[in-house]
């Protein structure tokens, strides 16, 4: 149900792949290479991790890798090296930034460690979201997978009070949402300066001033402006665009979510409460959670 969970998106190709971004001609072509990532953003999932890469890929001093590279999280793919690592970055040029996404980063065990043996200056995005719409979020992924591929599913209520009316709490997407015990472990390698946290909410709601933040903390210059995002009324988000380009998230981003029962909401929002003040001491913000 759970593991790697590469996901519809990773498979569909990068369609709108910087288009402004092609024809700058006074670059000699030696300059272009792959390089390793300077910044990754290591989750969480269903946080908004790929409007924030996408937004980001807006502005001319980044590259973005399209796909998950699942690198540092996997064992497979981190015993191939870091050679077949920077073989999965974009082509960059030296004035750019050079940026992945994995959001299983976030909650990996081993992650953090690998990434600062890699590079102990790494800047690092983590998205977050109110815990209990994320964990929504990840069980409807999960739900829309499960029937996809005609397999028998259950409603996270049933998932959720297996036990009657005790709470599973070792249901993973439940785990993905404690955002203070995995923080913890990126902190005892990382310093909290080198941790930049993204309001997912805000990130619908205002894009601009989030990414305004993003562009400060990974010293790019200030480029994106309010002509960059518009909102589309059919798809209920903010849209790119960018020299004539237009591009919304595909159709796996803002998927309409099961109604939960508001009994279990409430049961939620009281279990998680504990979580999110560790969170908000460790990151010295709040955040309007449930
Ligand atoms: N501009 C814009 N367009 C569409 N969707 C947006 C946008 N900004 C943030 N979001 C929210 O991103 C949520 C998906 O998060 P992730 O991209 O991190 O998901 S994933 O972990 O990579 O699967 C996704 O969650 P769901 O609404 O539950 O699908 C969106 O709420």
């Amino acid at each position: 149900m759970c593991g790697i969970n590469t996901e519809e998106e990773t498979k569909i190709p990068w369609g709108w792949k910087a288009p402004w971004k092609r024809n700058n001609t006074q670059i000699s072509s030696e300059d272009w290479k792959q390089r390793l990532p300077q910044s990754i953003i290591i989750g969480v999932r269903k946080g908004g991790t790929r409007a924030l890469l996408e937004m980001l890929s807006l502005h001319p001093q980044v590259a973005a890798a399209h796909s998950e590279v699942h690198f540092f999280n996997v064992e497979e793919n981190y015993r191939k090296g870091l050679g077949w690592y920077s073989q999965q970055m974009p082509i960059s040029h030296p004035t750019q930034i050079t940026v992945e996404k994995t959001p299983g980063y976030f909650s990996s065990l081993k992650a953090p460690e690998r990434i600062h043996a890699m590079d102990n200056s790494m800047k690092l995005l983590l998205i977050v979201r109110d815990p209990v719409e994320r964990l929504v979020s990840d069980y409807t992924q999960i739900l829309h997978n499960r029937k996809a591929r005609h397999k028998p599913y259950q409603a996270l209520e049933q998932i959720l009070l297996r036990q009657g009316q005790e709470l599973n709490t070792r249901y993973k997407a439940m785990q993905r949402s404690l955002y203070a015990l995995h923080l913890a472990r990126w902190l005892e390698f990382f310093p909290r300066s080198q941790i930049h946290v993204v309001d997912g909410g805000t990130l619908i709601r205002e894009p601009l001033s989030e990414m305004r933040h993003v562009e400060h903390f990974l010293g790019l210059e200030p480029y994106l402006g309010p002509d960059n995002f518009y909102f589309n009324q059919t798809k209920g988000f903010y849209c790119l665009q960018a020299k004539g380009y237009q591009h919304c998230l595909d159709q796996s981003k803002g998927r309409p979510h099961p109604t939960v029962d508001e009994v279990l909401l409430e049961q939620l929002c009281t279990y998680f409460s504990e979580h999110n003040e560790n969170f908000f001491a460790m990151v010295g913000r709040t955040f309007n959670w449930c």
